[in-house]
């Protein structure tokens, strides 16, 4: 590279983080809740930029908590042990062996991986599951669904605690029953349930496709909630999908500011996202009454 062209990107970098000012400042403070999918944990490369965004955030002054899924791990494992398990609208349907892979999937190594890849960006991660402080309580969701919970109750009390001592959450995504069992919570309902009762400023939900697709194929680039109402009733939306814009619809509801449903395989999803005028994925937020 000639040194001229070194000069000009040198002068782009520059440009790029005295443009990112003003989203800093609307950032400082915020609470983040960023559901990393299992499609979209990639390549350690992939695992440790993730890892290297979430630091800075937590470095220009941003609340993160890291919620993971882990399906596609979950399966790998359920394979090996000649386990069977199926899907009923985007939900596992879990019995008591099941639940017990679940557990030790999620809290052992999908959790670890990224706890210590956080760490060794620089940042002081903690993993945690909801049974971790009584952190996600739950009610059975269903009968026909075996041991998956719905989130009734979160203490928020323990996030805070590691907000004031700048450790960033990693929470897999299971619950406490009150009759001592163990739930299998989908990540994006626990994200949403933690994003709800801290009144996240975002709940980013990192998948592996752009957006929520219209019938086109087309990414939706910002939804209501009467189109994905309408959407779901004519199964475009689908599958791991469902659960997705439930949550965000949920979490609206309780007062998180705005829900984004983005690729988290593509390059910095989070940073373009928050510190860009660019934006990523399909946003859903809250109407303002007229
Ligand atoms: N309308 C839609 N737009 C985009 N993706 C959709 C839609 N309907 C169903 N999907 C599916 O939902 C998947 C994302 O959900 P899921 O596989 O559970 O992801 P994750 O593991 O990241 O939570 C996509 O890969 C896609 O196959
Ligand atoms: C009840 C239920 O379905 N739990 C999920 C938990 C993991 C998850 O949600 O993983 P992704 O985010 O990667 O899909 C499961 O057992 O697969």
């Amino acid at each position: 590279m000639r040194t001229q062209d070194m000069n000009r990107d040198w002068i782009a970098t520059a440009r790029t983080l005295s443009q990112a000012l003003p989203y800093l400042q609307r950032y400082t403070d915020a609470i983040v809740v960023i559901k990393l999918g299992g499609h979209a944990m990639g390549s350690d490369e992939a695992m440790e930029e993730f890892a290297r965004d979430v630091v800075l955030m937590q470095q220009v002054g941003v609340n993160p908590v890291v919620v993971h899924g882990g399906g596609p791990m979950i399966n790998a494992m359920l394979d090996k042990l000649g386990i069977e398990s199926t899907f009923v609208g985007g939900k596992r349907v879990t019995d008591k062996p099941t639940v017990e892979v679940v557990e030790m999937v999620l809290s052992g190594l999908v959790n670890k991986r990224i706890v210590q890849a956080i760490n060794a960006q620089g940042g002081k991660a903690v993993g945690l599951s909801g049974k971790d402080a009584n952190l996600i309580v739950c009610e059975q969701t269903h009968a026909d669904l075996g041991f998956v919970g719905t989130p009734d109750r979160i203490n928020t009390a323990v996030l805070h605690d590691m907000f004031r001592s700048n450790t960033i959450p990693v929470i897999a995504p299971l619950g406490a029953g009150r009759k001592g069992e163990t739930f299998n919570i989908n990540g994006d309902t626990a994200a949403g349930a933690i994003a709800g009762a801290l009144k996240a400023d975002r709940l980013l939900l990192l998948t592996d496709v752009a957006g929520v697709k219209n019938a086109a194929g087309e990414v939706v680039t910002e939804l209501t909630a009467a189109q994905i109402r309408e959407m779901t009733a004519e199964g475009v939306i689908a599958g791991g999908m469902i659960p997705k814009t439930e949550t965000a619809l949920d979490a609206i509801g309780r007062g998180v500011r705005a829900v984004v449903i983005l690729d988290g395989r593509a390059p910095n999803a989070c940073l373009l996202e928050l510190y860009t005028e660019h934006g990523a994925g399909s946003l859903i937020r809250e109407v303002p009454k007229t």
